[in-house]
């Protein structure tokens, strides 16, 4: 049987955490150039070391995190256990985690991916995933299904903040809509039905052209900092969606570690920025 319970949904989750602690999503991105910045090994044990100090930096003072895991990936199975326990960790603190893991495959493959990120047993098991679109909307449907199922959120790509994604996101799809518009308008259809289940990634680095208006679930706007973008751009890119807007930064952040305070006073005052520019 589906269990579906909303008052302890992805949704509600979620706006609770973002009224309590803001709407900034840091990155834990952790770059070898950054190990190396912080004085830690380019090793399993280095990547350990930077996870926990973003950890006792984070918590408590944002309300979600994104874990790349492309950068725990780059050491295996023993990234992928730093990886574990750092989800583990700061979800049991009480923090939200996205897993920056980007999936997207044919439907029975994508389950399974849903599974790994979404699944309460997955030792992967994150608060929601981002996913790309571009094998088709409908590939998803597993992971939409999960999520729904569990209470859990997936980011969809619409519109993404690097340079090279306008001329596939931004040509024209069936329908005289761009192909990121097709996307924004697929996931206005699904959270129709279970709202805010569906999130958007659209770029903070500039503007996206994209008709919001109809979309009232949670957008992801990475982009902060290192890609140029700051918190005062954001009224003007996203006027009407200012309420479930998460901007994300990662190396505008990390940069200022290892020190715990150091990191944890960035964190807090890009966050305050943002809720200055949104208010
Ligand atoms: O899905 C994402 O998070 C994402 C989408 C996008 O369009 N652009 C983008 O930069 N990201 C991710 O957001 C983070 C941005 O990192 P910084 O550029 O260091 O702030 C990286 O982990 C990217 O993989």
């Amino acid at each position: 049987m589906t269990h579906r319970n909303h008052d302890h949904g992805w949704g509600a989750r979620l706006r609770a955490a973002v009224a309590h602690r803001g709407r900034l999503c840091v990155g834990i991105d952790p770059h070898p150039d950054l190990l190396a910045a912080w004085d830690l090994p380019n090793d399993a044990d280095g990547l350990e070391a930077f996870a926990e100090i973003c950890v006792e930096a984070f918590v408590g003072e944002v309300a979600v995190v994104k874990p790349q895991v492309a950068f725990f990936e780059a050491y295996g199975s023993a990234g992928y256990a730093v990886l574990e326990r750092t989800i583990c960790v700061l979800r049991e603190a009480g923090t939200l985690v996205v897993a920056d893991a980007k999936r997207g495959d044919i439907g029975s493959t994508m389950a399974a991916y849903a599974h790994s990120w979404l699944g309460a047993h997955s030792p992967l098991s994150s608060d929601a995933v981002t996913v790309s679109p571009y094998l088709g909307f409908g590939a998803l449907d597993p992971a939409l299904s999960l999520a729904a199922e569990q209470g859990r959120g997936l980011f969809v790509l619409a519109r993404t903040s690097n340079p090279e994604g306008s001329e596939l996101q931004s040509s024209q799809a069936g329908g005289g809509v761009s192909v990121a518009q097709s996307v924004v308008n697929a996931a206005v259809e699904h959270n129709g039905a279970e709202p805010d289940l569906v999130g958007l990634v659209v770029g903070a680095t500039r503007g996206h052209g994209l008709d919001l208006s109809n979309f009232s679930g949670p957008i992801l706007a990475p982009g902060l900092g290192a890609q140029g973008a700051t918190a005062n751009d954001l009224a003007d890119i996203f006027p009407d969606s200012r309420k479930l807007l998460l901007p994300n930064s990662s190396r505008g952040i990390l940069r200022e570690g290892p020190s715990v305070t150091a990191l944890r006073a960035a964190a807090a005052k890009v966050r305050d920025e943002v809720e200055a520019a949104l208010s």
